[in-house]
């Protein structure tokens, strides 16, 4: 819509806009640009600040108030730039000086139209991400669960860093997520970021950002993740991985809310709440020199440990309820979903890969059995024979070195609530030597 009391304008417009590709409505004051934004929708409006009937703020506030996604532009001549500052107080766009070029309002509406098409891709990127993740509900109701739960209810609303600790797949990210969602800062971005999972050459430019012709390749000037993130929560997942080099400049920032864009010598304030995961244990890192104290005491004020999925076993007809639910594309699981049969396999099995395996497991099943329950044999087979062979072995008598090391270590396990450190301490072995075979038997199970 283009509003102006000048007619030679008015003229001008009905004739080049259409010619640029756009369907126009053009109105000679206020009252008729109000009339027009309560009868139609609009991509953008044009409005001339001085305008009888209504003046161009007052429309704007209109259409803001009607429309809120419609771009609006102010027209000004050079007298009333304060007006022009008053509209873009009012939510405008963008403003345009009076005499205005064809040329100028041809740019203007390609930014508008590149802004809308971006505002929908991302929507339909958040659409997509959240079809295939879920809304981000934790589930488990087993003490150690309800206990995780507490802990994020409690320290989401301040600023504070938080260390998530736990096995792969059992949740970090998703506690990451909640943290954020239940802070004040849930109406920002929220950016994660595998650090595990960049080159060293790459991660320092990924987070922070380069100035062109930083390095070879850097062809562009690049906003870094910790600026994107700006009035959000960035998520540094794996933070155990990242090198040494970057730590002393991850430090750097945390204690100053400034970063440095590689080839830049000025440094830029953000405002970002940083939460940090790992699956490793950094008190070891940190003796055997892999990872900083400075930086393990900076990031963990506050710390949520993550039990492993067979420390809360209980949890899983639930988690695999709502696993197919998602997968299916349902609102919620119900327990007609799977099928007792199948649930003794589930429960029986070790989970090494937690309840991102059994998100899998899921899925294998759900290709086998479209809809009904899902019963034993559509679960993958090595679940099902592992159980077998249990209790073929508990028949036979016989059992492996290994796994009667793993037994014990899941009984001591059992006993302290999954408490890791007492555990080791009870079986008289490291914690280290404790996360080996835990994770061996996790390689074991997973090259199964
Ligand atoms: N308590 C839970 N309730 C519902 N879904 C869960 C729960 N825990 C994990 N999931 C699902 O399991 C998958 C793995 O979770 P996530 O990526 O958060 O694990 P992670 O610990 O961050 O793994 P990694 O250490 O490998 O990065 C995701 O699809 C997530 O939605």
């Amino acid at each position: 819509m283009f509003a102006d009391d000048e007619p030679s304008l008015q003229e001008l417009m009905k004739l080049e806009l259409p010619r640029l590709g756009h369907r126009v409505t053009v109105c000679p004051d206020g009252l008729t640009a109000i009339a027009a934004l309560d009868k139609n929708t609009y991509d953008c409006i044009i409005v001339d600040l001085d305008m009888p009937g209504r003046d161009g703020i007052g429309v704007i506030s209109h259409c803001k108030d009607v429309s809120p996604e419609t771009e609006a532009v102010v027209l000004t001549g050079k007298s009333s730039m304060e007006t022009a500052i008053a509209a873009l107080r009012h939510g405008a766009f963008d403003y345009l000086t009076k005499p205005c070029k064809l040329v100028e309002i041809q740019a203007l509406l390609k930014r508008v139209t590149e802004k809308r098409q971006l505002t929908q891709k991302c929507r339909a990127l958040q659409h997509r991400v959240q079809s295939l993740e879920g809304t981000p509900r934790l589930i488990g109701n087993t003490p150690a669960m309800q206990k995780v739960r507490l802990l994020i209810e409690k320290v989401a609303p301040s600023n504070s860093t938080v260390l998530i600790l736990g096995e792969t797949g059992t949740g970090k990210e998703l506690v990451a997520r909640a943290l954020h969602e239940q802070s004040t800062r849930a109406s920002n971005p929220f950016v994660a970021i595998n650090c595990g999972a960049l080159p060293e050459t790459l991660i320092e430019s990924e987070l922070f950002g380069h100035r062109k012709g930083a390095f070879t390749g850097a062809d562009d000037h690049r906003v870094g993740l910790f600026e994107v993130a700006n009035g959000g929560t960035i998520f540094l997942d794996e933070i155990g991985e990242l090198p040494k080099s970057m730590q002393a400049k991850l430090l750097r920032v945390l204690e100053s809310g400034e970063i440095r864009r590689v080839g830049e010598n000025k440094t830029t304030q953000v405002d970002v709440r940083v939460i940090c995961a790992t699956h490793r244990d950094l008190q070891a890192m940190v003796a055997e020199e892999e990872f900083r104290e400075d930086l393990m005491y900076r990031i963990n004020p506050f710390e949520i440990y993550l039990p492993s999925l067979r420390e809360r076993i209980q949890d899983v007809p639930n988690l695999a309820r709502h696993l197919l639910a998602r997968h299916r594309g349902k609102p919620q699981g119900d327990e007609s979903l799977i099928a007792p049969d199948a649930i003794d396999v589930l429960l029986s099995h070790v989970w090494p890969g937690n309840v991102r395996e059994l998100a899998n497991v899921i899925e294998h099943a759900t290709i086998l059995c479209d809809s009904g329950p899902i019963r034993a044999e559509h679960l993958p087979q090595q679940l099902s024979s592992r159980q077998l062979q249990g209790a073929a072995k508990l028949r036979r008598g016989a059992i492996s070195l290994r796994d009667l090391e793993m037994e014990a270590i899941q009984e001591s396990l059992e006993r302290n609530d999954g408490n890791k450190p007492k555990a080791a301490e009870e079986l008289g072995i490291s914690l280290k030597t404790l996360y080996n075979k835990l994770n061996q038997v996790s390689n074991l199970e997973q090259s199964a």
